[in-house]
């Protein structure tokens, strides 16, 4: 037995919405069996933006140690000199705003999808972390969820023969009446939207299989044809893409939608959320895409690999987010800056897919969040 101290990291949590809640959960939770024991997360401080009492009552939801600090500013926590890494869980607009001031002051930073509203927002805050040696990472945390990455390794041994396709979709019946205008999701001010919000999900997947495949010299931004529809707040409330990846020519296919469900009676009954087409069979994924619990390999009828029907299901304990921040951690610890999972030049090609796709589409948010201007006061 290892008696080894686990290595300890100093969270600070930037507003405290919804999923600043579950997230922060997440890092307490106590995973029993599963609890990682070289790494140790510690919560030592949150913020909202303009009210003590709102970050107390937050810190009290999720049960923080007595020792946690409230504050009710957003600047007073990024002063916060115990706060090792922060993070962002504000709207997509406010992003780059955020994790900028966090950099700037020498923090670790992890921050919610979309990782910005643009590439040239990612690019930048790259270029900072880059030179202040600071570790910085887009919090896309299906990517370390065991069953997604199982899913991964079966593709990547040639499990399913040489992939061509992948299908993917998160789609769900928004409560659009109920939300209303204002809510992040449709809310332009705030990068609202079908795409920055879930449809990264489905460009997670496609990227996670077609764009791995390719040699790393080879791997640069897919064609992009896409289509999306506007709700009558201007943001995209459906978003279609097919991504070919040359030089190869696989297709990723990448829907996300608002009106419509991938999963209408609950039950799975529609079938799956993703699906990864191989010459000798085909993985299909079980949504919802961003945490699924249950695969199926499914052969092509006489395979010659001798490929066998399975039928997979892994419970995720809580919400599964802690993953992400284990990977943070290991490599505060390990002195890296960037994950290999998630690094910073696939999020900005990821970045530049979305741009494209609002190029295409005619979606142009409004200036101040395209913006590389910083500090913008609205936005603090
Ligand atoms: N990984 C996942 O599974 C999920 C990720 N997300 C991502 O998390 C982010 C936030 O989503 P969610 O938690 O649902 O949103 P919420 O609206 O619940 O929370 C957002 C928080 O951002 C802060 N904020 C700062 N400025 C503004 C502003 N002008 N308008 C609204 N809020 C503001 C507020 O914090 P304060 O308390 O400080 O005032 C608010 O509590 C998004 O990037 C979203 O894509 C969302 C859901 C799931
Ligand atoms: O990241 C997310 O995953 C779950 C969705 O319900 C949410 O809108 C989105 O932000």
């Amino acid at each position: 037995m290892s008696t080894k101290e686990p290595f300890a990291l100093k969270w600070g949590i930037l507003s405290c919405g919804n999923i600043s809640t579950t997230f922060t959960k997440d890092l307490l939770l106590d995973r029993g069996a599963s609890q990682p024991t070289d790494i140790q997360h510690i919560v030592t401080a949150a913020a909202t933006s303009n009210s003590l009492s709102r970050a107390q009552t937050f810190l009290t939801t999720v049960k923080a140690p007595s020792s946690a600090i409230a504050y009710g500013s957003y600047a007073e926590l990024i002063a916060d000199k115990d706060v090792e890494i922060i993070y962002i869980g504000t709207p997509h607009s406010h992003h780059y705003q955020h994790a900028r001031a966090c950099l700037e002051a020498g923090k670790h930073v992890l921050c919610e999808k979309a990782f910005t509203v643009n590439a040239e927002q990612t690019k930048e805050l790259v270029k900072i972390a880059r030179a202040k040696g600071l570790f910085l990472m887009e919090a896309v945390w299906t990517r370390w969820i065991p069953l997604v990455r199982e899913v991964v390794g079966l593709v990547r041994s040639g499990k399913i023969g040489d992939v061509w396709r992948v299908i993917a979709d998160l789609s769900f019946q928004a409560p659009m009446r109920e939300l209303g205008n204002g809510n992040r999701l449709f809310n332009m001010d705030l990068a609202g939207g079908a795409m920055l919000d879930i449809g990264i999900y489905s460009i997670t997947w496609v990227f996670l299989i077609l764009y791995h495949a390719l040699p790393v010299e080879e791997r640069r931004k897919p064609v992009v044809a896409s289509s999306i529809t506007r709700f009558e707040t201007g943001s995209d409330e459906a978003c279609s893409i097919i991504m070919n990846f040359l030089p190869k020519g696989t297709h990723g296919v990448a829907m996300s939608h608002l009106r419509v469900s991938d999963n209408p009676d609950n039950k799975h009954t529609a079938g799956p959320a993703v699906r990864i087409q191989g010459t000798e069979g085909e993985i299909q994924v079980y949504g919802p895409s961003f945490r699924p619990e249950r695969y199926n390999i499914i052969p092509v009828e006489d395979n010659k690999t001798g490929l066998e029907f399975a039928d997979v299901t892994q419970e995720v304990q809580g919400r599964g987010m802690y993953w992400q921040a284990d990977e943070a951690a290991r490599c505060i610890r390990d002195g890296k800056q960037e994950s290999e999972d998630m690094s910073w030049e696939e999020s900005i090609v990821i970045m530049e897919v979305m741009d494209e796709v609002r190029r295409q589409g005619d979606m142009v948010y409004p200036d101040n969040i395209e913006s590389l201007e910083y500090p913008i006061s609205e936005l603090f």
